[in-house]
């Protein structure tokens, strides 16, 4: 049993436990420690001669139970090392609210603080009743969590303070003990030692990671300055010195930005810019200058190159896709037909090309789905962008998702080490084509469709979100909305898709357009062979449900056979020759219709095709005038009535002014089945 007591009086419950455990620490073996709170039940007197109350305002509590002649010990008290590595982390120069019982004892924990040497926070002393000063969102506080204003959103308790030396070496004096002084002061410092330590290797740390940082900025082609909140430089690695002709041994970090920068333009662009590049010139070189805000710290990082690098960079980016087969092939150009139904279509397509949403397109097997989606996407801003076009029906459901979203590594046996990326993210900035998007699964349309919704995908076996920029082409030959409405085809996610949709025509729809494509044709297979009229006519009875890759591959074939300069009907495919089953002239014998007036509404369609397949507008006094030259010569009045009717049947439409009359699907039937009829 130890002969000397201190006692403690704390000003809570909380000071206490973490003081008495201090003094216990320090002196436990030499001398016993009673302690007490002033928030809890008090003894009526203490009985040792030496007491230590851990504030003024403790001290003010306990005259009535002290015996007389008691010392009494206010205590200096220092925050507890081990929380202050929590300080450590935060970064330099934020303001920092510094709470504690009053405003003195947070001056002192300032004071403290600074003397440990943490010194990069910008410590501003808390006065209770008064505002909170602005722009401030982190509190410091040593146990007095209660007392932060609720204002403040973020805060640190770095705990509760504890004795320092001079209070220690204090109680050994006035227990005349200071023999032991040595023996204390070690237990106490060993300690401290260790925070010193904490911040020596911290500062160590920061400074090599600094220097590393420092020699990657400078291992970067680019010329690279980083500008902090204050205007002044951050980062400026060696490239930006070569282009600002600096010293090598010069260090501009620290300085004013527009002090290292003469030039306006350009300083005013890095600061405030509201574009992401612009171009420049600086020290005679163009430039471009990519700029972005890392919004956590309101640094400023702006990335030069000079022009020609740009170039450089952007002409093996094209050349690397176009090697990996990431580049649209087609433009509209590769489109060929005259007739007002695809004329239609490729003006609507550009139209579609212009917006970033999704788009559907709907059209029988080789109508040319593919042509319009790489010419939409060669038509639009992210025609230098990656394409990817994939078949959703080619590939097996495990394959397809794999495809589409990408692994990561270790998702399957014989997954690629390091992952993979799908096709959504190497179309990034660009579009991908999803061709039979009518075939997908019921889980692929689920996660397609979160895509689609998030603009983000996460890959399989993977947790991270990557966001993606890119636009969806999607097309099918089915009728989707049929799909739907049988439950096989998400209605949302057909919704999603179809926001811009697109229907293609079929080649039976657009027959005046066949001779133009065989002679297109032909020339792409630079052979000089013409085709002989009676094949022509063979070719245009014919009703290609396989559209113009049927006709395409029918002229490849046809020409492998032909005698090399003329295409004959005995090289014409078999099944091309067949009567179609339902008769042609079915049409005009259901209208009772005289010889006469079919002649006249054969010249009147044939004219109205002629001039829209020539882009003029048909109107009536054109084709009266045209008709005086024949042998059926027609009244302007004659031409309305037949006009009317020949609209009535849905045969053409009429517009006004250049729009004019236009010949429709059902139109060119009739004038089909005319044609047939007089021959
Ligand atoms: N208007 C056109 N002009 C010239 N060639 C065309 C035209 N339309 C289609 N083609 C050609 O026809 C072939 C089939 O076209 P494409 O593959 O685009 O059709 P698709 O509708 O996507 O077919 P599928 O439904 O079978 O996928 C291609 O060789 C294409 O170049």
């Amino acid at each position: 049993m130890n002969t000397y007591r201190i006692t403690l009086l704390a000003g809570s419950s909380q000071t206490k436990t973490i003081l008495s455990k201090q003094l216990k620490q320090l002196f436990g073996d030499i001398l016993t420690v009673d302690a007490f709170a002033i928030d809890e039940e008090l003894p009526s007197s203490l009985n040792s001669r030496t007491v230590i109350v851990s504030s003024m305002q403790a001290k003010k509590e306990i005259p009535a139970i002290l015996l007389s002649g008691a010392s009494v010990i206010v205590a200096n008290r220092m925050p507890d090392h081990q929380h202050l590595d929590k300080l450590l982390a935060i970064p330099a120069e934020t303001k920092a609210l510094v709470v504690n019982d009053s405003y003195q004892s947070a001056q002192d924990t300032i004071s403290t603080l600074t003397q440990l040497g943490i010194t990069h926070i910008e410590y501003i002393p808390y006065q209770k009743g008064h505002p909170v000063p602005s722009g401030i969102s982190l509190a410091i506080s040593p146990g007095e969590m209660d007392s932060v204003p609720e204002t403040v959103q973020d805060k640190i308790d770095i705990g509760v303070r504890l004795l320092d030396y001079s209070t220690i070496f204090e109680i050994l004096y006035s227990l005349n003990m200071t023999d032991l002084a040595e023996m204390i002061s070690q237990r106490y410092l060993r300690n401290l030692i260790s925070l010193h330590q904490d911040l020596l290797l911290a500062e160590v740390t920061a400074n090599k990671l600094r220097l590393h940082l420092q020699h990657v900025v400078d291992a970067v082609d680019d010329s690279v300055i980083a500008v902090s909140k204050d205007h002044t430089i951050s980062v400026l690695n060696d490239g930006a010195k070569m282009l600002l002709n600096l010293e090598e041994e010069y260090s501009p970090v620290g300085k004013p930005l527009q002090e290292i920068l003469q030039d306006d333009a350009v300083a005013n662009f890095i600061l405030h810019g509201e574009e992401e590049n612009e171009f420049h010139t600086l020290n005679g070189i163009d430039v471009m200058i990519h700029r972005y805000v890392l919004e956590t710290e309101g640094t400023c990082v702006a990335t030069i190159k000079t022009v020609r690098q740009a170039i450089e960079i952007e002409q093996s980016a094209r050349k690397e896709l176009a090697q990996n087969g990431l580049v649209a092939k087609y433009t509209f150009e590769h489109i060929k037909g005259r007739h007002p139904l695809i004329q239609d279509v490729v003006k609507i397509a550009k139209k579609l090309a212009m917006s970033e949403l999704p788009v559907l397109i709907q059209g029988a097997t080789g109508t040319g789905k593919e042509l319009f989606a790489h010419s939409i996407h060669t038509y639009s801003s992210r025609k230098n962008g990656p394409f990817l076009a994939v078949n959703c029906s080619a590939l097996p459901e495990t394959l397809l998702e794999s495809e589409l979203f990408g692994y990561e590594e270790g998702t399957f046996t014989g997954a690629q080490k390091g992952g993979r990326k799908g096709l959504f993210e190497l179309a990034n900035g660009g579009t991908i084509f999803l061709d039979e998007i009518g075939d997908i699964s019921q889980s692929l349309q689920a996660r397609l469709l979160r895509v689609l919704q998030e603009k983000e995908i996460r890959r399989t076996g993977g947790h991270k979100l990557i966001p993606i920029d890119t636009r969806v082409i999607s097309a099918t030959n089915n009728n989707l909305l049929e799909k739907v409405s049988h439950q096989e085809f998400r209605a949302d996610l057909y919704y999603r898709l179809n926001v811009l949709s697109l229907q293609i025509p079929e080649l039976k729809d657009r027959k005046s357009d066949i001779p133009l494509l065989i002679q297109h044709f032909i020339e792409l297979s630079g052979r000089m062979v013409r085709v002989d009229p009676a094949a022509e006519k063979a070719l245009l009875q014919y009703d290609w449900p396989g559209n113009i890759r049927e006709l395409k591959n029918s002229i490849d074939y046809m020409l492998a056979v032909c005698d090399g300069r003329t295409i004959q009907l005995h090289d014409i495919p078999n099944r091309h020759l067949e009567k179609p089953a339902k008769k042609k002239t079915s049409k005009t014998n259901d209208i009772q219709l005289t010889v006469m007036d079919k002649e006249q509404y054969l010249f009147i369609l044939q004219s109205i095709n002629k001039a829209n397949e020539e882009g003029e507008p048909a109107s009536r006094r054109m084709i009266a005038e045209m008709s005086k030259t024949t042998r059926i010569p027609l009244t302007a009045q004659q031409v309305r009535h037949r006009l009317d009717f020949l609209e009535k049947s849905h045969y053409v439409t009429k517009g006004r002014g250049r729009a004019g009359t236009k010949i429709t699907v059902e139109g060119l039937d009739f004038l089909n089945s005319l044609t047939d009829y007089m021959q």
